[in-house]
């Protein structure tokens, strides 16, 4: 039996607050007839409590793209896990790879902020994935294994329930270039292996593993009928509340 499909759309420095709202109050009536996908939306920080008052009690989650691991503090433009909570949102986006690249995230502050998550009643979705180079020297799954075991270092079995993976192939993001489902269903069995030897076969079996990079209506069913392809991660498509809709109804008529 397939496991619960998630769907979360990253909207990553895209809306202001009238445009989000907008936006998520689309997404929430073009899914009133959704009962089996899990949605999840991660708008900017500035949109997060707006955009919570728009889908309130809906089945729609909320999301943000990335927080702070310290409590409170002198942490001049950081964001706490606590604070993100106080908005509505139950889910974060932790070790995007545009974070890595852009702002110099590694393993170690990817493994930090999935604990403070965790302790903040906060499903982290955790990404993460090779770059084009990497694939082609055919070390993906040395990276991709380095990037896990690094992220979920200290955690145990139980604390990992809450944890959602996503792989999103650095080369596949934002340019149209998708993973085939056969090279996706490939990683994903070996991450699923790699769970199953660190945290045992019920977290290994149960494991949300996201596919993120050019996720759009036309390769979802493909990409979602993998056995270990258990949702995705949405960038460009989820901007249109058509395209992330589309989606959403493909991952709930393979459940
Ligand atoms: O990075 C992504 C989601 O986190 C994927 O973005 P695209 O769907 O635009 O390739």
């Amino acid at each position: 039996m397939k496991r619960q499909i998630v769907i979360a759309g990253n909207w990553k420095m895209h809306k202001t607050n009238s445009e989000a709202m907008q936006l998520a109050n689309q997404v929430r009536i073009k899914t009133m007839d959704i009962t089996k996908t899990q949605i999840v939306i991660c708008p900017p920080f500035t949109a997060l409590a707006p955009v919570y008052e728009v889908i309130g009690d809906s089945r729609i989650h909320l999301g943000a793209q990335n927080m702070f691991w310290e409590k409170e503090g002198a942490f001049t433009g950081e964001i706490s896990a606590g604070m993100i909570k106080s908005t509505g949102a139950d889910y974060v986006i932790i070790g995007h790879s545009e974070r890595r690249q852009y702002f110099g995230e590694s393993d170690e502050t990817v493994n930090k902020k999935v604990k403070a998550a965790l302790e903040n009643g906060l499903k982290p979705i955790v990404c993460v994935g090779e770059t084009l180079e990497e694939r082609e020297a055919n070390i993906t799954l040395k990276v991709v294994s380095r990037q896990i075991r690094g992220a979920f270092a200290d955690l145990s079995a139980e604390q990992m329930k809450k944890v959602i993976v996503a792989y999103e192939p650095v080369w596949a993001i934002g340019t149209g270039k998708t993973a085939t489902p056969e090279q996706a269903q490939q990683v994903h069995q070996e991450i699923r292996q790699l769970l199953t030897e660190m945290f045992g076969s019920e977290i290994g079996e149960k494991m949300v593993i996201q596919y993120g990079g050019s996720v759009k209506p036309a390769n979802a069913e493909s990409l979602l009928s993998q056995p270990d392809i258990d949702g995705a991660l949405v960038g460009g498509a989820c901007l249109k509340a058509d395209s992330f809709s589309e989606i959403i109804h493909i991952a709930e008529k393979l459940q």
